[in-house]
């Protein structure tokens, strides 16, 4: 299946036997395949020093790899004028280099004057991303970056990477440097974005958290910029390719797979009887076990109602996502 769940998608970015070895002899990437759809959003996690932002970096050519080809779109990345080719490629790195003198606004409209904007265009343009990526223009646009908190910054830092309308996003741990509560707000928004822009993602980081959460499919690198597995979470989660993917997924991953199964009907309870006070805001079928645990841990209700489409399809209780998991986990063993 790809990103969408429709139609086969094209590759958009494809690694054939890619490797870097640094000039002092580290071997930071191996031998590397890897294909990422066109709309899909891959992670590439792995425990430090393994290879990961070498990576991402030899897609926009920041780095040169010292083997194999990189495609973007079927044109190879190396016969390609780096300049043009980062203009295809937004890039979104921890920390995000935000010009610290100049206004939000200003520093968001830098890349559309770049590409040859008028000034009105370029302000009515950065305004519109500020608001996609959720900062109100009225109050953020005239603060500089030092009045802004982390969380804040990222999202200017992710508003920049769009605004030459790039079809691929590389980001390195993007929302590594704000709190775990704002980092999971974050990262529901940015997926949010994603669906509703179909950009090509390819995200780094070194929390399997995040990467399960976030990934239509998950690489993840070992020691040596070796890839140990590349797939889905849900079969990540189900079958570790081996021993170090198995302990990197770690012991928690029942707890994991809350957020790659969705809710199905047999795990509600009928209506009937139900009255709407008893209900909290109802949630959508396809939402995971993790958003509806969320859901219901945030309402003073004991049950939600969930929805497909218009239509209530009946009502979830945490018995129900109890009963879920543990199907899901039997379905796994
Ligand atoms: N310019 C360089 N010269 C020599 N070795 C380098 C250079 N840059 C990175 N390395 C080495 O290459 C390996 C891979 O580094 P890379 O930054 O790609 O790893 P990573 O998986 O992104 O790590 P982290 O999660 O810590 O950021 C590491 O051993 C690193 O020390």
């Amino acid at each position: 299946m790809d990103a969408t769940g429709s139609a086969p998608a094209n590759v958009m970015i494809r690694l054939s036997g890619v490797g870097k070895r640094y000039d002092d002899g580290t071997v930071a990437v191996q031998d590397l395949d890897l294909e990422v759809l066109e709309g899909e959003m891959v992670v590439l996690v792995g425990p430090s020093g393994c290879g990961k932002s070498t990576t991402l970096k030899m897609i926009n050519r920041l780095i040169e790899p010292s083997t194999g080809t990189i495609e973007i779109d079927g044109r190879d990345v190396t016969t390609a004028d780096p300049v043009e080719l980062r203009r295809g490629i937004g890039y979104v790195i921890q920390q995000i280099g935000l010009f610290p003198h100049q206004k939000i606004i200003t520093n968001v409209m830098t890349v559309p004057l770049l590409y040859g904007e008028s000034k009105a265009t370029a302000r009515a343009r950065a305004t519109e991303l500020l608001e996609l990526v959720g900062l109100d223009p009225a109050l953020h646009a005239e603060r500089y970056p030092h009045q802004l908190s982390g969380g804040q910054r990222q999202r200017v830092g992710v508003a920049r990477a769009l605004a030459a309308d790039p079809p691929v996003l590389l980001m390195d741990e993007p929302f590594g440097a704000v709190d775990p509560v704002v980092r999971v707000r974050l990262q529901e928004e940015f997926l949010r974005l994603q669906r509703d822009l179909g950009k090509t993602v390819v995200m780094v980081t070194h929390d399997i958290d995040e990467a399960v959460r976030m990934g239509h499919r998950v690489a993840v690198f070992a020691e040596g910029g070796r890839l140990a597995q590349y797939g889905t979470p849900a079969e990540l989660l189900a079958h570790p390719a081996d021993e170090f993917v198995a302990d990197f997924v770690g012991s928690e991953k029942s707890l994991r797979r809350l957020s790659v199964v969705p809710l199905r009907r047999e795990h509600l309870e009928p209506m009937d009887g139900v009255s709407a006070g008893q209900l909290g805001a109802a949630i959508d079928l396809d939402t995971s076990l993790e958003g509806a645990l969320v859901h219901l841990l945030g309402s003073d209700k004991s049950m939600v109602g969930v929805r497909e489409g218009v239509q209530f399809v009946g009502v979830l209780t945490p018995a129900g996502v109890h009963r879920a998991l543990r199907a899901s986990l039997a379905e796994q063993a």
